[in-house]
């Protein structure tokens, strides 16, 4: 018992360093220490050991209660056992005593042998029954000692038992002792491990204090520098703080500042827009006016000229014409009248009044100018054809397509009609479309279809307007003089005949 709490206290104490030493390890935590994993492995060690003392403590916790036991029982046994020895005591005390009181009686009665036969009897009566309460007592007093050597069978296991408990105990001490030798092997590599950290530590905490010595050291000259610049700074911050204050107040203001501004701007354009719509107006007047204006030129023109009006070009005697009386030149022209042609035939002399003459030294550009006004006309919305007629040869072709130098009606016109167009683009939206088509021999052609061969017709517009169209005759729709020129090129006709 006494060695169970004595055990029992040494693993006390050790849970007690343990313990310690765990707290010392938590204070002091070595993070980048390299015995980290060792350490580790010790602490695992040690829980190791701490388990099994563990196990040990209930092992002899065990075995303390069991002892207690076969003890509590022992000392029963012993008072039982002393309880019958102390009553067989008496009992043997008691019988003798009988014994003894009977054999004086049985004496005394022999030395008075007359009167006593029946005395005798009686005692010899009273002698068997204390000879058979002996015998009782004897076969009491042996059970008892049957039991009492049982008993001490008993109390000899027990104390067998008690002996190989001490045994174990011992051996279990010895156990502890080994696992507290391990402890403190273990307790002292800790130490030696807490030393090595400590010792780590403190280098650490040296470096790092001269090294945060060396920064403070820069902090406070950057310190000082700021306070350098924060005093050079100050008049500028003053500065800064007015301006603030000023912008602030400009800030503040400004809604009110905006409100006024866009009022009166929302004023002003309020009136040039009124001014610009009054305007519009106006051109729109005037434009209706000029308008009408051309129409009436045009109508006015048309009632002047005519409708239909007819031109006459001669062309210069070229190479070609040779150089014989054939070749020589049969008209003449009236000086005071450019619209009469005089012509030299067969000795005879006969006039021809057209609307106009162009003698052979006429310029390209004279002679558009002669029909500018229909094309224009044309954009107010007129129909006009302006075709050449003539042998082969006079210069139908020269006059309308010309040369790439001069241009003749054709070029000129488009030119003229897209600059119209364009000019105007603003207020108007024009589709410009072109078709070319030929009538050779009695049969019309479309000279920029797929199918130039092909034998087309002119008919009456179903819309009941009187106008003609050609059903199937190609359209492009063009947006340059550039465009009208790459249709001609393109086209499937234009190839074996000019557009003239
Ligand atoms: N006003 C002119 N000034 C200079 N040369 C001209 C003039 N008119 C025509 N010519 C020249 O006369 C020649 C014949 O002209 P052009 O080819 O235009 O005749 P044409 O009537 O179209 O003939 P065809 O009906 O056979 O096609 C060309 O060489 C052309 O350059």
């Amino acid at each position: 018992m006494w060695e169970n709490e004595r055990l029992r206290q040494e693993m006390k104490a050790c849970e007690g360093e343990l313990r310690e030493l765990r707290r010392q390890q938590q204070q002091a935590p070595c993070r980048d220490c390299a015995h980290l994993q060792e350490n580790a492995g010790l602490q695992e060690r040690l829980s190791q050991l701490q388990q099994e003392a563990e196990e040990m403590r209930a092992k002899l916790a065990e075995l303390d209660l069991e002892v207690q036991q076969k003890t509590n029982r022992l000392a029963e046994v012993e008072l039982r056992l002393k309880d019958s020895l102390a009553e067989r005591a008496e009992e043997e005390e008691r019988l003798s005593r009988r014994l003894r009181d009977s054999q004086e009686t049985i004496a005394s009665l022999k030395s008075q042998p007359q009167q006593i036969k029946y005395i005798i009897k009686t005692v010899e009566v009273e002698s068997a029954k204390a000879k058979q309460a002996l015998c009782e007592s004897q076969s009491r007093n042996q059970y008892l000692q049957e039991q009492v050597g049982m008993q001490r069978q008993v109390l000899k296991e027990m104390e067998q038992q008690l002996q190989s408990s001490q045994k174990t105990a011992a051996q279990l001490r010895a156990q502890i002792m080994m696992y507290e030798a391990e402890l403190e092997r273990a307790h002292g590599q800790m130490l030696e491990e807490m030393q090595a950290m400590e010792e780590e530590k403190n280098r650490a905490i040296e470096e790092a204090f001269s090294r945060a010595q060396v920064e403070m050291k820069a902090v406070h000259e950057n310190l000082a520098g700021v306070r350098t610049n924060l005093l050079t700074l100050q008049p500028a911050l003053r500065t800064l703080t007015h301006d603030y204050n000023s912008l602030k107040r400009q800030v503040r203001d400004f809604p009110l500042l905006l409100q006024e501004t866009l009022r009166s701007a929302r004023a002003e354009i309020g009136q040039a827009i009124e001014e610009v719509h009054s305007t519009n107006r106006e051109l729109l007047r005037k434009y209706r006016r000029e308008l009408q204006l051309r129409k009436k030129c045009h109508n006015e023109l048309v009632r002047l000229k005519g409708n239909i009006r007819v031109f006459g070009r001669v062309r210069p005697i070229t190479k070609e014409d040779g150089e014989g009386p054939e070749a020589a030149n049969a008209l003449t022209f009236d000086a005071d009248d450019d619209a009469v042609l005089h012509l030299l035939h067969k000795g005879k002399q006969v006039s021809f009044e057209l609307d106009k003459v162009f003698p052979p030294q006429a310029s390209q550009e004279e002679v558009f100018q002669e029909v500018q006004a229909l094309v224009t006309s044309c954009i107010d919305g007129y129909n006009v054809c302006i075709f050449a007629y003539g042998q082969t040869g006079a210069g139908k072709t020269y006059t309308m397509e010309g040369t790439a130098a001069n241009p003749g009606i054709n070029q000129r016109a488009l030119q003229l009609l897209f600059s119209e167009v364009r000019s105007k683009a603003a207020d108007w939206d024009y589709a410009i479309s072109v078709s070319a088509a030929e009538i050779y021999n009695e049969a019309l052609r479309d000279l920029l279809g797929k199918e130039p061969q092909e034998k087309l017709e002119i008919k009456l517009c179903p819309d009941g307007s009187g106008q003609l169209y050609v059903p199937g005759l190609t359209e492009f729709r063009v947006q340059s003089v550039e465009d009208i020129n790459k249709v001609q090129g393109d086209g499937g006709g234009g190839g074996s005949r000019r557009v003239a």
